[in-house]
């Protein structure tokens, strides 16, 4: 029997085949979390004329004086978003406003409080009295002094965060060309799965599955679809797959990956190429992936193990980046999973089983001697240990090698509070 793949290889092997989704335009206000298909180079300049930073006067440093307090003579105003064009001579001042484009022969702004003048609003005055020193070219912010026409503002593979879009729409755009979100599918297999809220009978369970995977796809922005439950049944499973392939751009089922003998997916979907191999981790060993010719196209289909806690730590090590690859993000997966990672103390001692990275839903918790965390349950990483998910705000890491480890051990945690994008 082959050995057990880490959880390196095994993200490496199924990320491999991957290739972003088709590019479309959307509006910036519908870009966020998208992922930028192109470098976008800036239209407009930032600040994209000369302008003032503060209320006051704006005037030439020329007419700066060491002698304190000195006068100007005010001979005219200029708001923020007027396109006057108005001159200041030697020994004048223009009245400014923040924002406002900084007159012709003007190079340097004193603030009003730094004036005779009050703050606010005032009629225009004949000469203002400057009592403070003002550096020549102070409160002056130049044309293009943050980026200019050309500059690269967000590189092909840059997710679109909020401040992303922010930069794309004051360096001209209204809208920006992404890779398009994948629609996913799920399918949760097992004879002994009732919907939830329905009252199960001898022998059945609530399909907790489904509703935690199309909620954490959902709560990504994906757009989901939840298959009825398949049957134990291949030909039944093998339809619903050729279907759901003209729909969607990847599809995720749970459940018949194991030894067992109606296991399912595995018996399903091994003749179309999906490799079923064991990764040491727990929980989550074995699990399925392959690229599956349906509707005359590739889909990536991602078969997790049936046990819900596997579901759920499968989901984040190895959906979520498959996902990210889909969307073109550019960087590798193990950097994108350590930018999850921080450092947390385990307030009690734990075990873990000989040759798997062990993975256990945690909440966090502050002591007198910092961030600490503690299992959501006596069982620890018991993949079947679904109520208390509700709790869990991280997953710990115990390296594959270690069986034991004493309270208070500083470990490694991911930080499910933190977006993924
Ligand atoms: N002989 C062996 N047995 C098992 C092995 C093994 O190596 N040799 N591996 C164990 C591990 S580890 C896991 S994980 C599971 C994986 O099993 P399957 O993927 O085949 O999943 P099922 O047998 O269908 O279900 C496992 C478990 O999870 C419950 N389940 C399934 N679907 C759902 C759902 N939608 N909602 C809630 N709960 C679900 C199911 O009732 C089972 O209890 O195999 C071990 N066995
Ligand atoms: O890998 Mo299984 O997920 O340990 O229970």
């Amino acid at each position: 029997m082959m050995n057990p793949l880490s959880v390196e290889s095994y993200l490496e092997k199924i990320l491999a085949p991957i290739s972003p989704s088709k590019v479309v335009t959307v509006p910036l206000l519908e870009a966020v979390g998208m992922v930028a298909a192109e470098d976008m180079a800036a239209k407009l300049s930032v600040p994209p004329f000369t302008n003032s930073a503060m209320d006051g006067f704006a005037f030439n440093s020329a007419d700066l004086s060491a002698e304190l307090p000195f006068t100007l003579q005010v001979v005219g105003e200029v708001a923020a978003g007027s396109g006057e064009a108005l001159r200041c001579e030697a020994g004048q001042a223009i009245r400014i406003m923040t924002g406002a484009p900084l007159p012709a022969g003007a190079n340097t702004v004193v603030p009003v409080e730094l004036t005779d003048q009050e703050p606010g609003p005032a009629d225009l005055p004949q000469a203002v009295q400057v009592r403070e020193s003002v550096k020549p070219g102070a409160n002056v912010r130049q044309a293009g002094e943050n980026v200019q026409p050309g500059d690269i503002v967000v590189k092909r593979g840059d997710v679109l965060s909020p401040a992303a879009l922010s930069a794309l729409a004051s360096v001209g755009f209204g809208q920006v060309p992404v890779y398009s979100r994948p629609r996913v599918a799920v399918i949760s297999t097992g004879d002994e799965l009732v919907p939830a809220g329905v009252e199960p009978g001898a022998g059945q369970i609530p399909d907790s599955n489904s509703v935690l995977l199309s909620s954490l796809l959902s709560q990504q922005g994906y757009e989901v679809q939840v298959t009825p439950i398949a049957s134990d049944s291949p030909e039944q499973l093998l339809a619903a797959l050729q279907d759901l392939a003209n729909e969607v751009d990847l599809i995720i089922s749970t459940g018949g990956v194991s030894a067992g003998v109606y296991d399912v997916v595995k018996a399903a979907t091994s003749q179309l190429g999906v490799d079923f191999t064991k990764v040491a981790m727990q929980p989550g060993k074995p699990q399925g992936f392959g690229m599956v010719n349906a509707a005359g196209k590739q889909i990536p289909f991602v078969a997790l193990p049936g046990n819900p806690v596997s579901v759920f730590v499968s989901f984040h090590l190895f959906v979520t980046p498959v996902l990210a690859t889909l969307q073109g993000r550019s960087g590798d997966a193990l950097t994108w999973l350590e930018a999850k990672q921080i450092s947390a103390r385990i307030v009690h001692e734990v075990k873990s089983p000989k040759g798997r990275r062990q993975f256990f839903p945690v909440r966090f918790l502050r002591d007198e001697d910092g961030l600490c965390c503690e299992r959501t349950h006596a069982l620890g990483s018991g993949s079947h240990l679904v109520a208390t998910l509700a709790q869990a705000q991280g997953l710990a890491i115990i390296p594959a090698e270690t069986l034991q480890l004493p309270a208070d051990t500083e470990l490694p945690v991911i930080d499910l509070r933190l977006p993924w994008f």
